[in-house]
């Protein structure tokens, strides 16, 4: 029951905008023996550089809530010592799969009423802020908004008889920042976890239309290794 417009919501260009970076996985396909969020891109952890990406003055985020798994906060602090992070943000141990860390950032925000709350991937380091900015005006606009580009390659889907060709004019490969009105968010995050739910979007479909908006190549999440060295050569400062 996808796209249902049962959400109503008054748009607002200066609703107050919160963040929440989820980095509370485990990085099992990175095999890196430590969480794939600390491990360092161009000198600083790869979460360092998404909260810097975030607090960027020209975005006006109030608040970012910053979530890791529950056994990783003393080393996250120990981290933002050691490279002299004092960019403001609270921390909230996360849960055992993304829907839950998402769950519990947002019990963090419980004192906002009102305002727009992006979700972002803590391993896409590269986000630009043209990005970031474009979910929240276009969430500002339509309640719900994420970041999305057009798949490059072919793309085919199996079958028991082997596999068809998709139309990839239709299809859409999503990205993070996926940027909600905070009581959509809320009420969508209420529901039961199901084992569709893969983003936040995902969550939300159900209540309200999600529209998309230009994502870029280069906001790549860091998942597997090679990944890490592609982050490294597109890495703009
Ligand atoms: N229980 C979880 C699982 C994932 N995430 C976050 O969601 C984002 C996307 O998840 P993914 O790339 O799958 O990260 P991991 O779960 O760490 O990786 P893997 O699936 O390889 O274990 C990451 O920033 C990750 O830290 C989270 O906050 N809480
Ligand atoms: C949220 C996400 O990054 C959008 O592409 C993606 O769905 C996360 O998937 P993962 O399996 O948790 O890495």
């Amino acid at each position: 029951m996808a796209h249902s417009p049962v959400h109503s919501f008054t748009p607002s260009p200066i609703a107050p905008r919160y963040a929440i970076l989820v980095a509370g996985g485990t990085g099992t396909r990175m095999g890196a023996g430590m969480p794939k969020q600390f491990l360092l891109l161009r000198g600083a952890p790869v979460l360092l550089h998404t909260l810097r990406r975030f607090a960027e003055p020209a975005l006006n985020v109030a608040e970012i809530i910053v979530v890791l798994p529950a056994d990783q906060l003393a080393t996250w602090r120990a981290l933002c010592e050691e490279h002299g992070a004092e960019i403001p943000h609270r921390l909230v141990a996360g849960g055992a799969t993304r829907w839950a860390s998402v769950k519990a950032g947002l019990g963090a925000l419980a004192g906002h009423a009102q305002g727009l709350v992006a979700v972002h991937d803590g391993v896409r380091p590269l986000v630009s802020a043209a990005v970031v900015e474009r979910t929240y005006a276009a969430a500002a606009q339509h309640a719900a908004a994420a970041a999305a580009v057009a798949p490059k390659d072919s793309v085919r889907t199996l079958s028991q008889h082997g596999s068809a060709a998709l139309n990839r004019r239709r299809l859409r490969l999503m990205q993070t920042p996926q940027t909600f009105e905070i009581d959509l968010l809320r009420r969508a995050y209420a529901m039961p976890e199901l084992p569709a739910f893969t983003d936040d979007a995902s969550v939300v479909d159900d209540l309200c239309r999600v529209e998309l908006v230009e994502g870029d190549y280069r906001n790549l999440k860091i998942t597997t290794p090679e990944d890490l060295l592609i982050a490294e050569a597109l890495f703009n400062g």
